[in-house]
C-alpha cells in the first residue's frame, strides 16, 4: 500500500454495538447504519425493553422496515437481561436465531438502564445457561455506586464485577462494550480468547476535554464518559494494533437536540451517518490503514462466530462536511463531527 493511498477497498464492515429506537427515529436512522453495514447488533434499551423473544423478532421485523429498498441489512438482536431472566427464554430465542446475544445493563448505569440487573448474582442460572450454549454477554461496564466518581466507573466494574464473573464461569463469550479506559485495554489484552470488546468513534477521537473546556458541550457527553489523553491513546492503540479482540462497535446513540441541549442532558452521541469516515481517520493517522479492515469486517464476525461478509466497499480521499443537524423524522439530531469536515467519503 502506498503511503498516502486515493482509496481503500475492504470487507464490508459491520457494527457491533448500535442503538436504532423506534417510531419515527428509527425509520430516520436505519438507513445511515444500513448504508455502511451489513450486520449490526442492535441495542435493546427500548421502552419498554426488549426482553422475550417475541419483542425481539417484532423489533427486527419494524427495523427490517425501515431498511431502505435496494439495501441488504442484517439486524442482529439482543435480549435485555433484567433480574427475572429466564434462561429458558434466552436459550429458546438463541437456539431460534431470534437473539445473537443478551446484553447486560447494570441498573441505572445508562439511558433506559432502570430495568437493568442490579446484581449479577441475581442472573447466575441466565450466564450459567448462556456459557454453556456458547451465548455471547454484551456488557455495559460501569458500576452505579453513588460513591464511584464517574470517571472510574468502568474501572471499579473490572474489579468488582467483571473479573470475579469469568473467574466463575471461564467460558462465558463476553464483550467488553464502548471500552474508555487504559484499564479495560490492559483487561481485555490479558483475558482469555473468550472476552472482545468494542471500541466507538468517540473515544478514538475526543477525551474529556472535548465535553468540559471552553464551556460544557452536550453532544460530546455520552457514557462511559469520555476519560483522560492518556486512555484515548491507550484506546486507539488498542484498536490500530491488528489485535483481534477489538472490534468495530460505535455505540450510535440518537438523541432529540433539546434531550442533549437540556439543563440534565441525555448520555448518547449519534455517530452512525459517517462513522466509517470517522474511524478511517484515526487509522490513517495511526498509520494503520492496512490493519481497518481487520477491526471493521474480520474481528467481529470471528469472535461471534458468524461468517465474514463477501461484499466490498470502498472509501475515497474526497473530503465530507458534516451537517450541523440531521432531520430524523422531524426529530433534530446533532450528529459527531458536526460542522467538521471528514477525509474520506464511502463510495456509492
Ligand atoms: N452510550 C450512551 O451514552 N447512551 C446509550 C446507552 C449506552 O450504550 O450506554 C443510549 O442508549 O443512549
Ligand atoms: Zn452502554
Ligand atoms: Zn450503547
Amino acid at each position: 500500500m502506498s503511503e498516502t493511498p486515493e482509496s481503500l477497498t475492504i470487507r464490508r464492515p459491520d457494527d457491533w454495538h448500535v442503538h436504532l429506537r423506534d417510531g419515527a427515529v428509527l425509520q430516520a436512522v436505519t438507513a445511515h447504519t444500513a448504508r455502511q453495514f451489513a450486520r449490526a447488533i442492535v441495542m435493546p434499551n427500548l421502552a419498554p425493553p426488549v426482553t422475550t423473544v417475541e419483542s425481539a423478532a417484532a423489533y427486527r421485523e419494524r427495523i427490517m422496515a425501515a431498511v431502505p429498498a435496494g439495501i441488504r441489512f442484517t439486524p442482529l438482536m439482543t435480549c435485555y437481561l433484567t433480574d427475572d431472566t429466564d434462561p429458558e427464554e434466552l436459550a429458546r430465542g438463541f437456539e431460534q436465531g431470534v437473539f445473537t446475544a443478551a446484553k447486560l445493563y447494570p441498573a441505572n448505569a445508562t439511558t433506559n438502564s432502570a430495568h437493568g440487573v442490579t446484581d449479577v448474582a441475581n442472573i447466575r442460572g441466565a450466564l450459567e445457561r448462556m456459557a454453556s450454549i456458547g451465548m455471547p454477554l454484551c456488557i455495559h461496564g460501569e458500576v452505579t455506586d453513588a460513591e464511584i466518581d464517574v470517571f472510574d466507573r468502568e474501572k471499579v466494574f473490572i474489579d468488582r464485577v467483571l473479573e470475579p464473573l469469568l473467574l466463575a464461569l471461564p467460558g462465558l463469550k463476553v464483550i467488553f462494550e464502548h471500552i474508555t479506559t487504559a484499564d479495560a485495554v490492559q483487561f481485555v489484552a490479558s483475558a482469555g480468547d473468550n472476552v472482545a470488546a468494542t471500541i466507538t468513534p468517540q473515544h478514538l477521537h475526543i477525551n474529556r476535554n472535548a465535553m468540559l473546556v471552553g464551556g460544557i458541550r452536550p453532544h460530546a457527553y455520552c457514557l462511559p464518559v469520555a476519560k483522560r489523553e492518556q486512555h484515548r491513546l491507550a484506546l486507539r492503540q488498542a484498536a490500530t494494533s491488528g489485535s483481534p479482540r477489538y472490534f468495530l462497535g460505535t455505540d450510535s446513540a440518537p438523541h432529540p437536540r433539546h434531550a442533549k441541549e437540556s439543563a440534565c442532558g441525555c448520555a448518547g452521541i449519534f455517530n452512525a451517518p459517517f462513522a466509517l469516515e470517522s474511524y478511517l481517520e484515526v487509522f490513517e493517522d495511526e498509520g494503520a490503514l492496512d490493519r481497518f479492515e481487520g477491526f471493521a469486517s474480520e474481528h467481529g464476525p470471528r469472535f461471534y462466530g458468524l461468517p465474514l461478509n463477501e461484499e466490498r466497499v470502498t472509501l475515497r480521499r474526497t473530503p465530507v462536511e458534516v451537517p450541523a443537524e440531521i432531520d430524523a423524522g422531524g426529530t433534530p439530531i446533532v450528529p459527531f463531527h458536526a460542522g467538521e469536515r471528514l477525509r474520506w467519503t464511502l463510495a456509492g
